[in-house]
């Protein structure tokens, strides 16, 4: 089948790369400047597997780029729509990038018969898209296809997905999205558009909704003196809850769970009706990084001018994207105490953004630091030679913002002089020896 895709972004290129593999011809469309880079065979996100797989596709021949939504389009059967739809200030869903792509169809006068909806969007978006396109005269069906894919482990997610998704409102579509994915051996659920638009962000909110749950009770289990990863694997044992997503730490980022967390609300309000879980859910995630300062302030008699060290700046590990990273908020918090901030990151070499020197290895962050977090649980983090991270640091302070130390490491820590470990939702570890400052 001849697919265009609209946005290469995380999903549009994966999906672009994967539905070439499953044997489609596609043509993804972008900027031209990320067509430029694409065309000369260069990944623009960071993704494992992805750059291998671009360049596998670009030597088959069936992946193609292009700038311009007309030549994009020419004998397209299916348009696939990945563009970007963030959360405006007053909480609603920016559905620009989707409506600009709309008014470019209809003046490119090419538009392929099944318009697939990838982007997550409000429920009735699609059959207002489908309306908007109607009264164009372009006869196309829209269909919503959510997708489930979670960066750093996308094109395994892509290609072995738990589910497939069908929101549509005719066999014809149906039948053209199955051909779509038959090379892919997953349950498929075909339902009307408007339930599959609310599938997505059930499935977003809910999984934010177990990590603030894990985080409500590591905040109980510090207070009793518990051991939240006790508490979290004998809960998710129970086949009917599950152990995944029960990973208590310093709160879920990235670019989906708070955005789609915001977007179910305001449809909640635009027909009246109260979330109250999914409000309690942000709000715990809210307070994880300033509690994480509120500790770290009360171990330093006076933050002015202390040095930390972070371990991690993007929200997740396998990927550089620091959209809504739990580092952001850690900085903004820490330039308020005047704390001079030193991170490194495996994959993040440079910041945009003022008040953070980036280091060149984690032993280099450490040297001279009054403490340090362990933001995100790259495993070659855990695996780290922490004895000698603690011996550079002025001050041995560690946070286990993850809680991914063993209990090896922590226990060797613990037999030198002067070492402060705090994991999240257990006790306190500190050596016998406490140095004085
Ligand atoms: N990132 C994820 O892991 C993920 C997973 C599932 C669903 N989603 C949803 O998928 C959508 C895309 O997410 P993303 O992270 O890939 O977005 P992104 O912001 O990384 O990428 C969007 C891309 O669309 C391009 N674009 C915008 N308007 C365009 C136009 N008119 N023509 C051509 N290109 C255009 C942009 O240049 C950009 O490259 C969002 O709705 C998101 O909620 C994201
Ligand atoms: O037990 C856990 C699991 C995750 N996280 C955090 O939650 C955030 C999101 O993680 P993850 O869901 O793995 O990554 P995303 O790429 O944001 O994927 C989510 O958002 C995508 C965009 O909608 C969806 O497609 C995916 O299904 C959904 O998992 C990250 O900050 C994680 O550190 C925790 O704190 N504890």
């Amino acid at each position: 089948m001849q697919i265009t895709i609209i946005g290469t972004g995380y999903v549009g290129i994966v999906a672009a790369v994967c539905l070439a593999k499953l044997g489609h011809n596609v043509t993804a469309m972008d900027r031209e400047s990320v067509i430029q880079s694409l065309q000369s065979n260069k990944a623009h996100v960071w993704e494992p597997g992805l750059q291998e797989l671009l360049t596998e596709c670009n030597e088959e021949g069936n992946l193609h780029f292009d700038a311009d939504m007309a030549s994009a389009t020419a004998n397209a059967d299916a348009l696939l729509i990945a563009v970007g739809t963030p959360t405006r200030a007053d909480g609603h869903t920016d559905l620009s990038q989707i409506e600009n792509v709309l008014e470019q169809l209809k003046q490119s006068g090419n538009c392929p018969p099944l318009v697939i909806v990838k982007s997550t969007v409000p429920v009735g978006t699609c059959d207002e898209l489908e309306a908007n396109l109607h009264g164009a005269g372009l006869r196309a069906d829209v269909v919503f296809n959510p997708e489930f894919l979670r960066q750093g482990s996308a094109i395994n997610d892509f290609m072995y997905p738990d589910r497939i998704v069908f929101g549509c409102q005719s066999r014809h579509s149906e039948i053209m999205l199955r051909q779509i994915y038959q090379g892919i051996d997953a349950p498929i659920q075909v339902c009307d558009r408007r339930s599959a638009e609310l599938i997505k962000y059930a499935s977003n909110t809910f999984l934010a909704m177990k990590i603030s749950f894990a985080n409500m009770m590591a905040d109980l289990c510090e207070g009793y003196g518990a051991d939240i990863r006790q508490v979290m694997k004998g809960v998710g044992t129970d086949r009917r809850i599950g152990p995944h997503f029960l990973q208590a730490g310093v709160g879920y980022g990235g670019s989906c769970f708070s955005k789609d967390l915001q977007s179910l609300l305001t449809s909640g309000k635009v027909i009246g009706r109260s979330l109250p879980l999914l409000e309690a859910t942000a709000q715990i995630n809210d307070q994880r990084i300033p509690q994480l300062v509120v500790k770290l302030i009360s171990l330093w008699e006076n933050p002015n001018g202390k040095r930390l060290g972070v371990l991690g700046i993007s929200f997740k590990p396998n990927t550089n994207d620091v959209r809504d990273a739990p580092f952001l908020t850690l900085l903004k918090l820490c330039q308020h105490h005047r704390i001079d901030v030193h991170a490194y990151d495996p994959v993040v070499q440079q910041v945009a953004f003022e008040g953070v020197t980036v280091a060149d290895s984690p032993y280099e962050m450490a040297a001279h630091s009054d403490a340090i977090i362990l933001m995100t649980e790259w495993p070659q983090f855990v695996e780290l030679d922490w004895v000698r991270m603690v011996q550079l640091m002025r001050q041995s302070i560690l946070l286990d913002g993850r809680n991914v130390l063993s209990d090896e490491v922590v226990a060797q820590l613990m037999e030198l002089d002067g070492v402060t470990y705090v994991p999240v939702g257990r006790p306190v570890e500190q050596s016998v020896e406490q140095r004085v400052y």
